[in-house]
């Protein structure tokens, strides 16, 4: 894949640039408006998903021509959990690919310096080389509870790709692994494991359960990586990095759900029993990202996993549970 293209980066510096931040009231999307305030990058456009729908090609073309953002950070998505992704498949491919379609194509045509897409590390094959490389990336079938939505971002990858081809057009793919923190998605079915086990211990600590159910056999291991730290990657990636292929931004620390399980009862202070569901699936046995092009460009993750469990578990406490 071609290398970086040498250009000078004022995203850090023109502090007056407009920047549309999509998706800015979820999870990776709030951390990334917290950092870029915390920055005084101050000048953001946000629209919530009922001020603009991303999947109306007519009102996103619309928005563009209005407001002609410099920076696009592309973090709106349909996104779940592995129950989710397994239940609704059509969901998880349509949505995805009309919501990042629009903006991508969008932003080319009005103007945009650069814009960012961020995919996911499930767009590897089910059995990739661990820790993945980003050639792994169409090497082998995907793992298939979320192929669907593994599909859509592949296609975003490559879109941006194929616009930086033709058109000279700075667009770049970021590729988080599983990530957890403030503002996360803690609907009990349709969430990722660890706001589902947060909010399945706090209840069953409250309510004095003896046992709380945890789906699967424990035995996958999965790789978090906190929203501060990926909210880090994604301004770093719009600064520094301008290129063809897409980039893992990983902890590279892997554990294994049953551990994971064991962590956030200790941290939520649950002392009842585990029981495993092993109808639910699994999913992929392993998908640790090799992250070193990005940790080679200087970028470094810095919160460990205990701490932001306890970090989010109290943002959980004080933010969801007393509403
Ligand atoms: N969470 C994770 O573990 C990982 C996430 N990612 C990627 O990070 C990005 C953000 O994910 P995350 O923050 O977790 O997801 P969230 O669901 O927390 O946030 C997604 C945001 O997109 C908005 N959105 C959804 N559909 C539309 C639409 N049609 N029009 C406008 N806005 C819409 C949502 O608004 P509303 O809620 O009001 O619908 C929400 O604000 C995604 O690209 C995801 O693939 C990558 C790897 C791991
Ligand atoms: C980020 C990534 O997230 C998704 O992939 P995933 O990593 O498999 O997602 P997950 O967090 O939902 O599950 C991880 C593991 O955890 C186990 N598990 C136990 N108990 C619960 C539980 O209560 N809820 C959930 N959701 N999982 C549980 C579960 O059985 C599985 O073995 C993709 O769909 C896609 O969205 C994607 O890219």
């Amino acid at each position: 894949m071609g290398g970086p293209i040498h250009y000078s980066s004022d995203f850090l510096t023109d502090k007056s640039a407009k920047i549309f931040v999509a998706g800015h009231g979820g999870l990776v999307g709030s951390a990334i408006v917290r950092k870029l305030q915390s920055l005084g990058l101050t000048n953001l456009v946000l629209r919530s998903h009922s001020e603009l729908d991303l999947t109306r090609q007519s009102d996103v073309e619309s928005f563009f021509a209005a407001e002609k953002p410099q920076y696009v950070i592309l973090a709106a998505a349909k996104v779940g959990g592995i129950h989710a992704n397994n239940t609704y498949p059509a969901d998880f491919i349509a949505i995805n690919l009309q919501i990042q379609t629009n903006v991508i194509d969008s932003s080319f045509r009005h103007g945009a310096k650069k814009l960012l897409f961020l995919g996911s590390s499930c767009i590897y094959p089910k059995l990739a080389p661990q820790p993945i490389p980003e050639n792994a990336l169409l090497t082998g079938p995907l793992e298939p509870t979320n192929e669907w939505y593994a599909v859509a971002k592949i296609s975003g990858i490559k879109m941006c790709q194929a616009y930086r081809i033709q058109y000279k057009w700075d667009a770049i793919s970021g590729m988080p692994t599983n990530l957890y923190g403030p503002n996360d998605n803690f609907h009990p079915e349709n969430s990722h494991v660890l706001p589902a086990l947060m909010r399945r211990f706090h209840e069953a600590k409250v309510s004095k359960a003896k046992e709380v159910v945890v789906w699967g056999t424990g035995s996958p291991l999965r790789e978090f990586l906190h929203v501060d730290d990926l909210a880090d990657a994604v301004v770093f990636l719009m600064d520094k990095y301008s290129g063809l292929e897409h980039l893992n931004v990983g902890s590279g620390k892997e554990v294994a759900i049953k551990e994971l399980a064991e962590l956030v009862k200790e941290v939520v202070g649950f002392e009842g029993e585990l029981v495993w569901d092993t109808s639910k699936p699994d999913g992929t046995p392993r998908k640790l990202m090799d992250s070193s092009k990005l940790l080679g460009l200087g970028w470094t993750p810095k919160i460990s996993l205990k701490d932001g469990l306890v970090d989010t578990y109290k943002w959980y406490v004080e933010n969801v549970v007393k509403q």
